[in-house]
């Protein structure tokens, strides 16, 4: 990464600033002014494009057309339409993604529908994986007793052994990236498959799945999509493999012709498939306006400029005397980084009240969202100098800042 350089000083921060190729998107947000939102990787903030087409949603099609939106407004379709959009996203076909239900039901869904295509009757998953990536093969193996075996951080794809390993491409704690086409050529080689979860990792980095050789994956549209609260997720499921694929919770939904009434299950064509129920037509309007703001974006300078603020951030962290607990090298990260501090809920209760949102992850994690479509340089870096500010003074040692919230 030769030409990799991130900005040194404040005054670097704003020469970055002045010719940033996402500088307009900033303008798209409905975010207050006065606040450094440095938790994009959990949720996104509202985008005047989801707001209106949400509204719209409702009011041409709840109010004005009621169940004849179903056509007027093509909702039955709405979930196959707004994956497409998503597919352009992560290097997917047009009908390899459909949007629906959370991560978690999803990562059931293909990991269920995947094992009986596996060489061995094996499910893996690594014990720093999201939890609810471990919970779900936990059920999963109860139900179907297939055996569930857990790999130490890094050492699923060694474990594979030609079973089913859910994982993902970017750790929620440390931030790592997968190396996605080294570990499916290895599964590959074994007869084993990997659903990945792409939660921390999609509209963020430059996704290349097909490129890459990933067959199957989910993922959340309420971070750096910006989707809202609890939008729905999505499923890739590559074309060649969906034929074989067999959906556990084979909805109406997923139907070739639902309102056929038909006792006998035929499937609808690719991911498709993975539909249940009826989509939640309102969060689904407010993710197609959301993604709105992708249209004409290279991803790969969205990718350069997270890592470029990740990196700048990294190395203020450190010289801060926090701990670092992600890659130091930025083509090793996702959109966040991580950090370590005894009182790290202190640390950033104490930021919330000069202004800064970051989030932390019990017991001492720190972790500092760096979306680059409504980030400037210039203003994270205040952020990290003010970080500094409130480590030296200490300004975090007071007992209401250790109060917990339910939702840290
Ligand atoms: C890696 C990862 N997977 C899954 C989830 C949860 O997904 P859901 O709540 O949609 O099931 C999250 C975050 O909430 C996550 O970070
Ligand atoms: N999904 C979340 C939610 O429903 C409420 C609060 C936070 C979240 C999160 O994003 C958690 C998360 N994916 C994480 O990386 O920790």
């Amino acid at each position: 990464m030769n030409s990799f350089r991130f900005p040194q000083s404040r005054s670097d921060a704003e020469a970055r600033d002045a010719k940033d190729p996402l500088a307009h998107c900033r303008a798209a947000f409905a975010l207050p002014d006065g606040i450094t939102y440095l938790v994009g990787h959990s949720l996104g903030p509202a985008t005047q494009g989801a707001l209106l087409a949400l509204q719209r949603a409702a009011d041409d099609g709840w109010v004005r057309d009621r169940v004849g939106a179903w056509n007027s407004a093509n909702w039955i379709g709405l979930a196959e339409q707004v994956g497409a959009k998503l597919a352009q996203l992560i290097g997917a076909g047009e009908r390899e993604v459909l949007v629906c239900d959370s991560v978690s039901v999803n990562l059931y869904k293909l990991a269920a529908s995947a094992q009986p295509l596996a060489a061995a009757r094996r499910l893996v998953v690594e014990e720093d994986e999201f939890p609810t990536d471990q919970y779900i093969l936990q059920g999963l193996s109860s139900m179907t007793g297939v055996e569930l075996v857990w790999a130490a951080p890094g050492q699923g794809v060694a474990e594979l052994k030609g079973g089913v390993l859910v994982k993902s491409l970017v750790n929620y704690r440390t931030g790592e990236v997968a190396d996605v086409g080294a570990d499916e050529a290895a599964a590959q080689a074994e007869g084993g498959l990997i659903v990945w979860d792409l939660s921390h990792a999609t509209g963020v980095l430059d996704l290349r799945l097909k490129t890459w050789g990933a067959r199957l994956a989910a993922g959340c549209t309420y971070k750096y999509l910006n989707g809202g609260p609890g939008a729905p997720a999505f499923v890739f499921v590559d074309d060649a493999l969906a034929p074989d694929l067999a959906s556990p919770l084979p909805g109406w939904m997923g139907h070739a012709t639902p309102f056929d009434f038909k006792s006998a299950y035929q499937p609808k064509e690719g991911a498709a498939r993975f539909a249940t129920g009826t989509p939640p037509i309102l969060s689904l309007a407010a993710l197609d306006g959301a993604l709105d703001i992708f249209q004409g974006l290279n991803m790969s300078d969205v990718q350069q400029k997270a890592r470029q603020l990740s990196q700048m951030s990294l190395v203020l962290a450190e010289k801060a005397d926090l701990k670092t607990s992600c890659p130091m090298e930025a083509d090793r990260r996702g959109g966040h980084i991580s950090v370590r501090h005894c009182e790290g809920y202190a640390v950033v209760r104490a930021m919330y009240d000069w202004g800064i949102e970051a989030d932390f992850r019990a017991p001492d994690t720190i972790r500092f969202g760096l979306s680059p479509l409504f980030l400037s340089y210039a203003e994270v870096w205040d952020a990290m100098q003010e970080l500094t500010e409130i480590l030296e003074t200490r300004s975090w040692d007071k007992a209401c800042y250790r109060e917990k919230a339910v939702v840290t």
